[in-house]
């Protein structure tokens, strides 16, 4: 049975790259397909978040094209594949800036208020971290050669391997900006989930198309109480409550199952999840690893 689960699987995953041009898209190259499983499988980069956080030189039609004439040649060598990334991808994360808030301040009132030394400058020390963490999007020319949704605000990235806004994380950062008076900046991470909304009808687990189909658990609206609860902003509450409805009725109608109690009554229950059976493309290898352990 878990064979033919494996089985089911590479064969959803490696499908042949779409050749209809007028169908090509960032996700044909990033999120599914031979040239991302052939990348991702060669090892040449040890995390496989690393290529598709890349963008494309040229337009999808020609990448794609280009990776078919190469793999007509047969089975691409490490190097040969290593040479196609270079000729045909930039990046990782070239496409947002560093960007430090302009509501950053070296001595909010909280900090004037810690009284003990090490804790004021434990405190003072992940102050900083705003200016590391901020980033905005670059103008992008060509959409479509990008694996980042792209956002009108500048944003706080959780750093490290995670240079996109998530979802879940903005919950807990904008607490923290609130908490420094950085009240511009977390009233732009809002609009620009409420973006997301508006766009696409949820907000996405983070900011890549390829976290489009996955889900994190749903704190928009109670991260807007706590923009509201520190602003007292009703305008932004009568401007945005289309969208925080849009919101809560997409869980509703999409992430809600019934579920039966003890007692035999119904209740629904909100669940988040992800609608694949095909590794994440930034976790491609390890999904394949683990997949492979459990066919072993
Ligand atoms: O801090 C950002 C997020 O980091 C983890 O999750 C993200 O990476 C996972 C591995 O690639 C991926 O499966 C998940 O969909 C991403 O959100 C962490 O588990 C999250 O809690 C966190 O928001």
């Amino acid at each position: 049975m878990i064979s033919l689960c494996f089985i089911y699987f590479k064969a959803l995953n490696i499908k042949q790259s779409k050749m209809d041009e007028s169908k090509c898209n960032a996700s044909d190259v990033f999120c599914h397909g031979q040239l991302l499983d052939t990348i991702q499988q060669s090892g040449i980069y040890p995390d496989s978040k690393t290529f598709v956080d890349m963008h494309m030189l040229m337009n999808p039609e020609t990448v794609l094209k280009d990776f078919d004439e190469l793999m007509k040649q047969g089975q691409p060598t490490v190097e040969a594949i290593r040479s196609f990334v270079q000729d045909h991808f930039d990046g990782p994360g070239g496409e947002l800036e560093v960007w430090i808030p302009e509501d950053w301040s070296e001595n909010p009132e909280l900090l004037q208020r810690i009284k003990d030394p090490s804790i004021n400058q434990f405190a003072r020390s992940l102050n900083d971290l705003w200016k590391i963490l901020g980033r905005k999007v670059l103008p992008m020319n060509h959409p479509e050669r990008y694996s980042l949704i792209p956002v009108p605000y500048p944003f706080i990235i959780p750093g490290d391997r995670f240079r996109e806004f998530y979802y879940w994380d903005t919950y807990w950062i904008i607490g923290g900006l609130l908490a420094v008076d950085m009240t511009q900046t977390a009233r732009g991470m809002l609009y620009n989930l409420l973006h997301t909304v508006d766009r696409y009808g949820f907000v996405p687990n983070g900011g890549r198309i390829y976290y489009m189909n996955r889900s994190q658990p749903p704190l928009l609206i109670p991260m807007i109480d706590l923009y509201f609860e520190r602003t007292r902003n009703i305008d932004f509450i009568q401007q945005n409550i289309y969208g925080m409805e849009k919101e809560y009725n997409f869980w509703i109608e999409n992430r809600t199952i019934k579920v039966k109690g003890p007692s035999g009554t119904e209740h629904a229950m909100a669940i988040y999840r992800v609608q694949s059976t095909e590794p994440r493309p930034e976790g491609y290898v390890a999904d394949l690893d683990a997949i492979q352990d459990l066919s072993g």
